[in-house]
Order: C-alpha cells, then structure tokens, then sequence
C-alpha cells in the first residue's frame, strides 16, 4: 500500500470557504483553524466537486521514484495553451498562503522577526500536513521568502505534492549564479517548479525585540504595550518595522511580481510569516488597520483564494486530511483534480 504518509494525502478535503462576502476577522480565524462550519456565502461561482476517496495504488506509488511520461503533471503535459501547457475552463489562478510551519523561537515563545532560525519537529510535520492539504491542487510557481523556516516549510509541503514535480530554487543574485544554476533539458524543466526567494516575504523586522521572550516582555512592559507592537497597524515594535512599514514591502513586492504571474494564468504558492501574510491578506481583503489587529495566522495552515477578473476571492482553508469535508473546487480547480486521478487510475 505505500506509506502511509502518502496514501493519506490522497484522502485530504477543503472545507468550503466564503463567497467574496467575506470581511470577518473572526471567521476568516475560524476558516483557517479548519473549523467545518464556514458557509458558502453568496456566491454562485462556486463548483463543488465530488468528495471521494482515493485509493492509491501500488504502481503510482513504484512510478514515483522513476522519471517517465506516465509520472508527467497530467494537465501541465497536456497541448493547451496554459503558460506551463494548459489553460483553465475559466480565465482564473489559485493562490494557496502559508505560515511557515512552528519554529525553533515559535516552541520558546521568543520573537524572532527577521531571526534565521528552522522549523522544529513540530513544524516538521505540520509543513507535511500542509503539504498533504494541498496536494490536489495546481502549482506553477512558488514564492518563499529568504528565511529558512518558510523554505523548509516549502520543500516538505511539496514532498507530498501528486504532480510529483520537484521544488528548485532560483539563484538570480547575479548574473553568474543564474548561469550557474540553469537546467538544460526542457524536459526537466517542465518537471521542476520554480521557487523564488524574496527578502521582502520575510517577517517584519522585530527590531531590539528580536530574542527576547514574549511572556516576559509582557510582564515587562505592560501587555497592552506588547499586544500594540505585536497588532497594531501604525506602532513600530523598539527600533523595529510596523506592520505598515512591512505591509509597504511585502504588498509592493507582491503587486509588482505575484500578480502579473497570477494574471497571466499562474498558480501559486507563497509560503511566508505571520506578519507578511497580514498584511498581504489586508490588502487582498481590504481589511481596515482596525480589522488587522484580529487577525492571527496559525502555523503551517494552507489558505486559498481564486484570482479571477483582476478579484481575489477567498475560499477558505483545508481541512486535515482524515476530516470528513466538503470539496469546494472551481470547475477547473476539479478538472485538475480529476486529471491526476484519472493518470492515477491509469497508472
Ligand atoms: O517573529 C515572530 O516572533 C513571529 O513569527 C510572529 O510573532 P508575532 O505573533 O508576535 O507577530
């Protein structure tokens, strides 16, 4: 049968996400926790898919340490004209964010900001959760930023991927590390994703926090002083970035190279921190500086949204892969989903 790691990222579900309704903190709190009781909202876009098991079977499994045809991303092999040879049913790309699985300073509650440091074996296995949660779904591209955690979190979560591509991280820091690092076989190529490391995914700079205990800098300074460098939008943690100065990098560098990708028909991934992806998802959502304040990320959750027509709505987050959920697929989220069960079956 395989490992079990496997067999069980074939049985992952979605939990229905809200329409473009959505302006909650609260439930988009909930959505990611993997509560079951988010609603469907009013939009009528959605395709539920059909909720099936999957039974993975031996020569899937024997395929996947092999380079063959048979083992290609089933629709990115296909002729269509997607930018990785195929195109969805509708002008629309999946956006997957994630927190970087829990690290070393996570577990000792220590703010760690632009401090390098990796994930722990907690966050081991929730990278490889997050993995199996998003495993059914299209990647084209996927953006870390330069700090390891996230890029460990990457590179377990696509161990689990059904594509069976493999991550590769571009070095374009000049010019003789982009020469160096080229793949010379198209066919090679279309059998990697790429992974761009971008310095201004990185957490917000914690400023002379960084190291200290988050317990203990409470006791300290007062909570509500903590929980203003912490949440608020404006204040700057001692020497340090707010979440506008962060907001001012990370959405910039997202406007200017995520979206173009997501426009052109892209899927993607950005596997980033708490406070980048606060703010990414403040201007995604068009929370106020007031709503940011409640909203918390949890590490290692998988959240989607679909860009369609210049929108992104939010569809929620996954659910661990042994819950009963619902699938909540876009028509061409579920015809790729159906692809890779079909090359399965096949197989
Ligand atoms: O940098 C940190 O300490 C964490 O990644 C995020 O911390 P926060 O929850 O205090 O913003």
């Amino acid at each position: 049968m395989g490992s079990p790691a496997l067999s069980q990222a074939f049985n992952s579900n979605w939990v229905v996400g809200g329409g473009g309704d959505f302006h909650s903190c609260k439930r988009f709190q909930e959505s990611c926790l993997g509560s079951v009781s988010v609603g469907l909202g009013a939009d009528t876009r959605f395709y539920i898919g059909r909720i099936r098991r999957f039974r993975i079977c031996r020569s899937y499994i024997s395929r996947s340490s092999k380079s063959c045809a048979a083992c290609q991303d089933p629709i990115s092999s296909s002729s269509r004209s997607h930018p990785h040879g195929y195109q969805t049913a509708e002008k629309e790309s999946a956006l997957i964010l994630m927190r970087h699985g829990e690290s070393m300073w996570n577990e000792k509650n220590l703010f760690t900001g632009c401090v390098d440091v990796p994930l722990t074996s907690k966050g081991v296995e929730e990278a490889i959760e997050a993995g199996k949660r998003i495993s059914n779904l299209p990647l084209d591209i996927i953006y870390t930023s330069a700090l390891i955690r996230a890029q460990m979190t990457t590179m377990l979560a696509l161990t689990q991927h059904r594509c069976m591509k493999v991550p590769t991280i571009m070095h374009h820091e000049t010019e003789q590390a982009r020469t160096w690092s080229q793949i010379y076989s198209e066919g090679t190529k279309k059998q990697s994703i790429p992974v761009v490391k971008a310095w201004q995914l990185n957490e917000r700079m914690y400023g002379e926090l960084q190291g200290l205990n988050k317990q203990e800098t409470a006791e300290q300074y007062g909570k509500e002083q903590v929980h203003n460098w912490r949440r608020s939008y404006h204040v700057r943690p001692p020497n340090g970035e707010s979440l506008e100065m962060c907001l001012g990098r990370a959405v910039t560098f997202f406007k200017e190279h995520i979206e173009p990708q997501l426009l052109s028909g892209r899927h993607l991934m950005v596997v980033a921190h708490a406070n980048s992806l606060r703010s990414i998802i403040m201007y995604l959502d068009k929370l106020t500086s007031q709503e940011v304040i409640n909203l918390e990320l949890s590490t290692g959750v998988p959240m989607l949204y679909i860009y369609r027509e210049g929108n992104f709505i939010r569809r929620g987050s996954l659910v661990g892969s042994s819950e009963a959920g619902v699938y909540a697929y876009t028509e061409s989220l579920a015809a790729y989903r159906q692809k890779l069960d079909e090359t399965s079956k096949d197989g």
